[in-house]
């Protein structure tokens, strides 16, 4: 459904994509998983269709960004990361706006209201004023608006940035809804765990470029694969120097007297390298395979983005 190659853009000196790949399947919660400053938030500006790309290709349903922007903006709705003031607007009169602003006119507009004000779980809410909403509210009523026309993919840049720990259910809770409606979503987040048990897919992009990207459990078992984890009682750092001179030993990773590589060899190879470490004087209480859950994985992936 989405399809980037390529992608490139810089800000003056700042290349926030450095020739940034994905692949969104039609139908995928697609988690956008990055740190601050990765470059999610031009990606989905650049699919939005509200920034053009230096270099590269970016289409959604078979239309390129650029050259079918009116194509594309009919298939997308974008909900940005900031949510705008709007004093003296009603929950409803908020919604009709831009239900007229997408050219619905009649009759439709009230009854597309009320469903979408039904959906979000603001019906209750419809005659407050828009900015005395929590933020949880007013997050959900920027989904409510990117709903609007019925597009067939949502664009969440940071849905639960921001949000309690309830209100962060909450909008899970409905995400997780609308992927069941068949919406194809991308959401970004730079908080892993937010993301872990509501996607189908992941793509995780670190300096502009894409590092893995695929149906969650493919990812798990990639990562998880080869991963191990060293507890010492002191000495970490030369353990981290002594696993690095090891064949087959990559992506080490220090911190707290904990390290973790990964390693490419079999069982006997595996002895050699803890035999390695020991030799070395460095005290091992501890020696297995890497923790596996999603969060895991994607720290894991972090950190050795972050120490590369
Ligand atoms: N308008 C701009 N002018 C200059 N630099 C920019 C601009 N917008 C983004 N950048 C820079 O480009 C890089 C990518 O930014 P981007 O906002 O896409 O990242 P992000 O992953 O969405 O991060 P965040 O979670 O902080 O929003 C960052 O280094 C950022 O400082």
């Amino acid at each position: 459904m989405i399809r980037v190659q390529g992608l490139e853009k810089r800000y003056g000196r700042t290349q926030a994509l450095d020739g940034l790949d994905l692949e969104v399947p039609e139908g995928a919660i697609y988690g956008f998983i990055g740190q601050n400053g990765a470059g999610k938030t031009t990606t989905l500006r650049i699919l939005a269709t509200l920034l053009v790309p230096d270099a590269g290709v970016a289409e959604i349903g078979g239309y390129h960004v650029v050259r079918r922007r009116m194509e594309v903006r009919r298939l997308i709705g974008y909900m940005p990361d900031f949510f705008g003031v709007y004093d003296d607007l009603r929950v409803s009169e908020y919604l009709e706006f831009y239900a007229g602003l997408q050219g619905i006119r009649g009759p439709r507009v009230r009854r597309l209201r009320d469903q979408l004000l039904e959906l979000v779980d603001l019906a209750d809410k419809r005659d407050e004023y828009v900015d005395s909403l929590s933020r949880g509210m007013q997050q959900r009523l920027c989904l409510a608006r990117a709903l609007i026309h019925d597009p067939a993919v949502l664009l969440l840049d940071e849905p639960a940035s921001g949000l309690d720990p309830l209100a962060r259910v909450e909008m899970r809770e409905l995400l997780k809804e609308l992927g069941r409606m068949g919406k194809t979503i991308v959401i970004s987040s730079h908080i892993l765990s937010e993301l872990a048990d509501m996607c189908t897919h992941i793509g995780m992009v670190h300096a502009g470029r894409l590092v893995r990207q695929g149906p969650v459990a493919q990812v798990l078992q990639e990562s998880r694969g080869t991963a191990r984890v060293l507890h010492v009682l002191r000495d970490a750092e030369r353990a981290g120097a002594v696993l690095e001179e090891i064949e087959g030993v990559t992506g080490v990773t220090v911190e707290d007297g904990v390290v973790e590589f990964r390693f490419e060899g079999d069982a006997e190879g595996l002895a050699q390298v803890l035999a390695a470490v020991v030799s070395a004087g460095v005290p091992v209480v501890r020696f297995a395979e890497a923790g596996g859950t999603l969060e895991d994985v994607f720290l894991r992936l972090a950190r050795e983005e972050v120490q590369a």
